[in-house]
């Protein structure tokens, strides 16, 4: 994990006595029955994709740390939710994971304009994904707002052996593309999983307008957090088909 990362670990116990008898400890079981601070934020982010380039295994990979290696395609649309702390605001991401297949694009097209980040996905080992680009280029121009952070993705960098698309060609594309940032990362090996998703959130945060805008994310401390089991505002069914 990154050392910008700080992920809260539980209070040690150490020093022995027990927890009745410690008034350190008495403490703590208070702030344990303490409601969770309510996010300063939600954001939606959408990501989009060509057919099997790892849109969902990269949110998975996000929110619960799992990995799938023989994954359903996504019917529809599906999402994921995970509350991130940046710059000291709590922000409650709702991440909308959608199909990559084309009969499914009237249901995706919905859920662009909410988004405030984009994260457009193709696979480096896969020549057709990145070729399908200004096709999700023009989604993207037809059906989100103007506002939105886009990210391109070359997913699949484990494959490094495999791999089709360069990355020059990767960031060369994303050149064309105003405001447009661009990484490779892997969902399979985490690598660069967590940074899209704060480097994104961090830009979304940039332009509003807030006392946390004018802070370097270099000096800052990135956390995050599993969300608990909070139902979602606008809950579809997970759909999954072969
Ligand atoms: N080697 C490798 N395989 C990956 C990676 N990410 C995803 N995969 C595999 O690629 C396949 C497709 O992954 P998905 O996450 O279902 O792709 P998707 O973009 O959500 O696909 P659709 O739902 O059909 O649009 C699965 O077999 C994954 O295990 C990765 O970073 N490296």
């Amino acid at each position: 994990m990154d050392s910008r990362y700080d992920i809260p670990r539980r209070a040690a116990g150490g020093g022995g006595g027990s927890a009745n008898s410690s008034p350190a400890m008495g403490a703590q079981s208070r702030r344990r029955k303490m409601p969770p601070r309510p996010a300063d934020f939600k954001l939606q982010i959408i990501i989009i994709g060509s057919r099997g380039v790892g849109k969902t295994s990269i949110m998975e990979r996000f929110t619960d740390d799992t990995f799938c290696e023989a994954c359903k395609s996504t019917v529809g649309v599906d999402f994921k939710i995970k509350t991130v702390e940046l710059r000291g605001k709590k922000i409650r991401l709702q991440i909308w994971d959608t199909a990559g297949q084309e009969r499914f694009n009237s249901i995706t097209s919905a859920y662009y304009r909410g988004a405030k980040g984009i994260v457009l996905v193709y696979d480096i080992t896969k020549q057709e994904t990145f070729e399908d680009l200004p096709k999700w280029m023009k989604m993207i121009d037809k059906y989100a707002s103007e506002e939105a952070e886009l990210l391109l993705v070359g997913n699949k960098l484990d494959c490094e052996a495999d791999r089709i698309i360069s990355r020059q060609q990767g960031e060369r594309f994303c050149s064309r593309i105003s405001g447009m940032r661009f990484c490779e990362a892997s969902a399979k090996d985490n690598f660069n999983v967590d940074e899209i998703f704060l480097k994104l959130v961090d830009d979304i945060l940039s332009k509003m307008p807030l006392e946390v805008s004018n802070m370097e994310l270099s000096n800052s401390i990135l956390s995050l957090q599993p969300e608990p089991d909070v139902p979602p505002e606008l809950p579809p069914p997970r759909m999954r088909c072969c």
